[in-house]
């Protein structure tokens, strides 16, 4: 039974599911899940995904922000009939949620992004399309129909990169184009390290580069002497070979150019610009006419400035946890941000949503709508697309669940006042 036109699960449907003897594809806790595709996936790809940087504090941090707040429900609200769909940028979506830009797709799944974007468009919840993508967004986007989709993008020290990532995203009908700030570099990620495993310097999340004609014309020209200088040595180049060999279809498919390893140092030498300033930011929104959103978004001081710059929103987040091993939780950022922006610009929130009672607390405290990371990857990992299908599924079915038990009948009803900070745990307000 599907309501509304979407395929949240409700939870008439689960029991039907559940007398009808089918077995989800899925675990539906999300340890389980995490455990599940722990066991279905390689150390390496696991390791990469799970993963976080230093001693993991902040990714752990993500998850104690969650449990420092309680739901205060409320009764006798009249809650049949409930409402879960939102407006954001003159699109109305099924539920507050959408699917946050993954990279390197296929070390879970040979499908990678292509399975995430026929399971997006089915339930019509936004995927955001990673510029780390392992295939090409023209792919996703044929696959998707009308569906909406976004474009996430790390500005290139090529501003001609930049420009045709734009066109192509618009051209393949991106909704949004959202900024990621906080990957300038990338963090410092033991579990990577000590396994010498970072997928995507053996090509495999570099399709987004390897379709771009702008790319593949800088492929002919040498590498420029200095800061060029690829991080590529002996055992990176072992590793290419090895893949090649283990998978020589999607490998090859991958890297069109032919030369692999020429690829992947162009990469290297192209995919961030670390000088990058709050000025550079007026080129980008000059050159689209879509909403721009800055991620990575965690001081106060920034959202002021961020809006300052003109943009359309922010997303605060701390890539789970991926990049400053320490960093606030980024439930602990989002009240301070909240305040700065002022409801001038959509504030979105990730890094730590598991389920739907995360959502609701994350909204409570001023979210306009959430981004979903791993759980979705994991969901990938042991079923493809069905899986992705599943993980979402069952989040937004706890959402439902949680936001008509709490006392909501829609979305704008949730508000500040259903939570309390937990007892016991003092509840700091960062910056705010
Ligand atoms: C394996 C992996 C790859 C990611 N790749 C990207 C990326 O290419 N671009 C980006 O903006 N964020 C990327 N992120 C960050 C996510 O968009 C999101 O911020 C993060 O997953 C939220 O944390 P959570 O998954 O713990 O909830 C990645 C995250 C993971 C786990
Ligand atoms: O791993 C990541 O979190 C990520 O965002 C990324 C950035 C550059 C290359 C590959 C992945």
């Amino acid at each position: 039974m599907r309501e509304r036109g979407f395929g949240v699960r409700r939870q008439t449907e689960i029991y039907t599911s559940g007398l009808a003897g089918r077995r989800p594809a899925v675990p539906t806790d999300p340890d389980r899940l995490e455990g599940a595709a722990r066991k279905k996936m390689s150390r390496e790809a696991f390791a990469y995904v799970a993963g976080g940087a230093g001693s993991e504090s902040t990714v752990r941090a993500n998850r104690v922000a969650f449990e420092r707040w309680r739901i205060v429900p409320r009764v006798l609200r009249g809650v049949a009939g409930r409402e879960v769909s939102v407006e954001l940028f003159g699109r109305r979506l099924p539920a507050p949620l959408l699917l946050a830009p993954v990279g390197v797709l296929e070390a879970a799944h040979r499908e990678a992004d292509v399975a995430v974007a026929r399971a997006a468009a089915r339930l019509g919840v936004p995927l955001v399309f990673s510029s780390q993508a392992s295939r090409p967004m023209e792919e996703c986007a044929a696959a998707m129909g009308d569906a909406p989709r976004w474009f996430q993008l790390y500005w290139s020290t090529s501003d001609e990169l930049v420009e045709s990532f734009v066109a192509r995203a618009e051209r393949c009908g991106c909704e949004a184009i959202v900024l990621t700030l906080d990957t300038t570099m990338l963090g410092w990620r033991p579990r990577d390290l000590d396994l010498a495993s970072l997928p995507f310097l053996r090509g495999r999340g570099i399709a987004q580069y390897t379709s771009d004609p702008v790319f593949r014309r800088a492929l002919d020209r040498p590498l420029p002497p200095s800061g060029g200088r690829p991080a590529v040595n002996l055992s990176t180049l072992r590793a290419l070979v090895g893949l090649a060999r283990r998978y020589p279809g999607g490998f090859l498919e991958n890297l069109r150019s032919g030369e692999p390893l020429a690829a992947v140092r162009r990469f290297i030498a192209t995919y961030s610009r670390t000088s990058l300033r709050w000025e550079d930011l007026a080129f980008l929104c000059e050159r689209t006419r879509l909403p721009v959103l800055l991620k990575g978004i965690l001081h106060p001081e920034d959202a002021r400035l961020a809006l300052e710059h003109g943009v359309d929103g922010v997303i605060v987040s701390n890539h789970g946890g991926r990049q400053v091993d320490g960093a606030i939780a980024a439930l602990d950022a989002l009240p301070g941000v909240v305040e700065a922006v002022d409801g001038r610009v959509p504030v979105l929130f990730d890094s730590g949503v598991r389920g739907g009672a995360d959502i609701f607390k994350a909204l409570a405290l001023g979210a306009t709508a959430v981004c979903l990371g791993r759980p979705y990857v994991y969901g990938l990992a042991l079923a493809g697309e069905k899986g992705v299908a599943e993980v979402v599924e069952n989040v937004l079915a706890e959402f439902d669940l949680t936001m008509g038990l709490a006392g909501c009948r829609s979305v704008a009803e949730i508000s500040r006042d259903l939570l309390v900070p937990a007892p016991g745990t003092p509840v700091s307000s960062p910056g705010g």
